[in-house]
Formats: structure tokens, sequence, C-alpha cells
């Protein structure tokens, strides 16, 4: 069985759902921004401040293909939001796993990032502006990379869950 990756922007819910859907399925779990943080040894917004936004990349980049090499068995990835952005990252996850593009508003994607304080992008006056700024680049890539779309709406995780595994028909 291939892996599953998650792809959306930030309050997308693909941290909360890809932990579940792994549970569900009885898959190993792996976030892309804890892995990074692990094996950095790094909070993600201290490797945006002393590294910048590339050397995140980098690293993003770097896991994420690990990751797809080195689990032959199920998974399920929730990536970060802009892991999509390297063409490289894209192939990869396009070719060797299953790609879910989970959909959201931007009045969504605000609703669920409010109140966390640890997505450096969004540390700013106006994150709703950031965010529209942000989906207009890279709905493109979600769309190019993803084999599955998946619109959150109002749905709760356990409906997204069971509509998801439909979708695969597992
Ligand atoms: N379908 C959903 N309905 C309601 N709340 C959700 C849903 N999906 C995620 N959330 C909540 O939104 C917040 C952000 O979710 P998260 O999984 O971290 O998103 P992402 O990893 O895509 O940035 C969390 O507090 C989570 O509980
Ligand atoms: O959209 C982005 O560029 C980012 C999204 C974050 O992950 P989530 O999408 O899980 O919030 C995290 O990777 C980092 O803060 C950058
Ligand atoms: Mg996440």
């Amino acid at each position: 069985m291939k892996g599953i990756t998650l792809v959306g922007p930030m309050g997308a819910g693909k941290t909360t759902i890809g932990r579940l859907l792994s549970k569900e399925l009885d898959f190993l779990f792996i976030d892309s921004d804890r892995e990074i943080e692990s094996r950095t040894g790094a909070a993600i917004s201290w490797i945006f401040d002393v590294e910048g936004e590339v050397g995140f990349r980098d690293r993003e980049q770097a896991i994420i293909e690990d990751i797809c090499q080195t689990n032959t068995n199920g998974f399920v990835l929730a990536t970060g939001g802009g892991a999509i952005l390297r063409e490289q990252t894209r192939r990869i996850l396009s070719e060797k796993t299953t790609v879910i593009y989970l959909h959201a508003s931007v009045e969504q994607q605000i609703a669920r990032t409010a109140k966390d304080r640890h997505r450096p992008l969004l540390q700013v006056d106006n994150p709703e502006k950031v965010l529209r700024e942000l989906i207009a680049i890279r709905e493109p890539f979600y769309r190019e990379v993803a084999h599955i779309e998946v619109v959150t709406d109002e749905r709760p995780p356990r409906f997204l869950i069971q509509y998801i595994l439909e979708l695969l028909s597992l």
C-alpha cells in the first residue's frame, strides 16, 4: 500500500486529519514539521528566524524525500503548507504516495489558526492578507500534486476521515 500524503494551506487540518487517518488505518503517522523539529533539535520558528525560509525549505525538502524513500510500509504524511513549493518535492510526493489536497476557505484557516503562535508566517498584523497571497500562489501547486481534493468546509474531522476512506476504497 502506497503512503498517503496530505497537502493544503495552514489550518486545512493536515496534522489533525493525518493523525486520525493513520490511527484508523493502523499506519505510521509522520508530520513533516515535527520531523524537522526533532531532527534539527529546534522549533520551526527558530529555524525561520536563524536560517530564513530558504533554510527551512531545504530541510523540509530533504526530510520529505527521505520519508518517501525509506518508508515502504503504509504511512500517512502530513506536510507543512509550503512543502509543495519545490518542484522536486511535488514530483516525489505524487510519484511515491497518494496525495490528498485538503481545501479550506481563508475564513476557516483564520478561525483555525488564530490562537496558535507557532506558525511564523502568520505572526503579522494582517494574517488574512498573508493567507490570501499564499493561496493565490500555492493553489495551482496543490492541484498539480494532488490525486484527490477534499473540501473540509464545516465538516468535522471524524466525518472527513470516513469520507477519505471511502474515496480511497479502504
Ligand atoms: N475539519 C475540522 N473542523 C474543525 N476544526 C478543525 C478541522 N480540522 C482541523 N481543525 C482544527 O484546526 C486547527 C489547525 O489544524 P491543523 O491540523 O494543525 O492544520 P494544518 O496542519 O493543516 O495547519 C487545530 O486546532 C484543529 O483542531
Ligand atoms: O504554509 C507554510 O509555509 C507553513 C506551514 C506550517 O505547517 P502547517 O501547514 O501544518 O501549519 C509550517 O510548515 C511552517 O510554519 C510554514
Ligand atoms: Mg500541520
